[in-house]
């Protein structure tokens, strides 16, 4: 065989070569033809990656809706189903947990600004004083705890992977006072790494944003030109290219970088309820409310469970795993209220010789459920 058998003549352009080499028709070698194969496949994947992410990220502003979500249905409020979901508790204790930015927080531009209102924080104060009640969140939990600022609460920081319980005794005698755990701890150089990696790579696309969430780095876009999204995608894959342990995900304009370790929020959400003895009991009704899309993994442990509830903060209708859904921040607050004097109310009916009619014309209260159907043990 010589070695002009095994040349075979190209046409590089019907090949779709044309990015890699001139546009003529040239006779290649297999081993030739073979690298142009490789390095045209491995250019094409590069790029496949970024246009997919550039597209999840235009997608993963919460103002669009997918045109062909025939599977998207619209959930019924919580706050018209009230009845229902406290009625489901009955015999059971209910354990909240509450997603930060964008469920206690109203999204704004600037992380650092996304404050809670005093109402809502009197609000989640008196959930946690009837109710286990845990902030779960992708921010790092120092960062979480500076908003919040509750010590009573269970704070599951960096999407669960930093979990740490009430620095002071509550109620719960089965509540393990001790916890605290960081299943990525090794992890924790290499984060820092990448975090400096990415500020350097992204300080020259405006508007971007890198905030070290400890054993998790988020990348902001929402102030980024969407004609530099494309860049900063790049930018990105970059960096992560060199850390094959670490993963991408998203949320509400913000690329998550993440260790591959098989640990999320709904993971955080099953370790708090066996921390507080929830383990595998059926006495338990959890709550999660949340507006991410790194909360559905939360809702669907839920939903596998067939326990408690998940609750999307959303004002569109969005493929979920929740049961319910709540509009804004507003009605998160609203929902949290209603759930305390419901609480009140059944704890004083237990106490005291009222009637129903007594709680219900009670002016203490603003919320008076519509019927007089309160039981004992705590359901409606
Ligand atoms: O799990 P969460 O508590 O919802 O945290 C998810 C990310 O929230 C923050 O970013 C989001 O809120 C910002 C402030 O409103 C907003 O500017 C940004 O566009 C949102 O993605 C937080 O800054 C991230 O670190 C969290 O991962």
């Amino acid at each position: 065989m010589t070695n002009q058998q095994n040349v075979v003549a190209v046409d590089v352009k019907s090949l779709g070569l044309r990015n890699l080499l001139p546009p003529v028709t040239k006779s290649l070698s297999p081993t030739e033809l073979k690298m142009l194969f490789m390095k045209r496949f491995e250019a094409e994947k590069g790029d496949n990656k970024i246009n997919g992410l550039v597209d999840s990220m235009r997608a993963s502003s919460p103002t669009r809706i997918k045109s062909s979500s025939a599977s998207i249905v619209h959930h019924p409020s919580a706050l018209s189903m009230f009845e229902q979901i406290v009625g489901a508790s009955k015999g059971k204790q209910i354990v909240m947990f509450l997603d930060y930015d964008g469920t206690l927080s109203p999204i704004v531009e600037d992380p650092d600004q996304a404050f809670m209102s005093t109402e809502m924080r009197a609000a989640v104060r008196d959930v946690a004083r009837y109710f286990p009640t845990a902030i779960v969140t992708g921010r790092c939990r120092d960062k979480v705890y500076s908003f919040v600022k509750l010590p009573g609460l269970y704070y599951a920081g960096s999407h669960g992977m930093d979990i740490k319980g009430p620095s002071k005794r509550c109620k719960n005698k089965k509540a393990n006072q001790g916890v605290l755990f960081q299943p990525a701890s090794e992890f924790l150089p290499m984060i820092d790494e990448v975090y400096k990696a990415l500020v350097e790579k992204t300080k020259s696309i405006g508007g971007a944003k890198v905030e070290n969430n400890k054993f998790c780095v988020s990348v902001h876009f929402r102030r980024v030109d969407e004609k530099s999204w494309g860049a900063l995608a790049e930018q990105v894959r970059s960096v992560l290219n060199q850390y094959p342990k670490l993963k991408l995900t998203q949320g509400r304009k913000v690329l998550e970088i993440r260790p591959t370790i098989k640990w999320d929020k709904g993971r955080a959400l099953e370790f708090l309820l066996a921390a507080l003895g929830y383990g595998n009991s059926n006495d338990v009704l959890p709550i999660y409310i949340g507006d991410d899309r790194t909360d559905e993994d939360a809702f669907k442990v839920l939903r596998d469970r067939g326990q408690g509830f998940g609750i999307l903060v959303s004002k569109i209708p969005k493929e979920t795993n929740a049961s319910y859904t709540l509009q804004e921040p507003s009605e998160v607050k609203e929902f949290l209220r209603r759930l305390v004097d419901w609480k009140k109310i059944c704890t004083r009916r237990r106490s005291s010789t009222l009637s129903c009619l007594d709680i219900y014309i009670d002016k203490k209260f603003e919320y008076h459920p519509p019927t007089c159907l309160i039981k004992e043990g705590g359901g409606i």
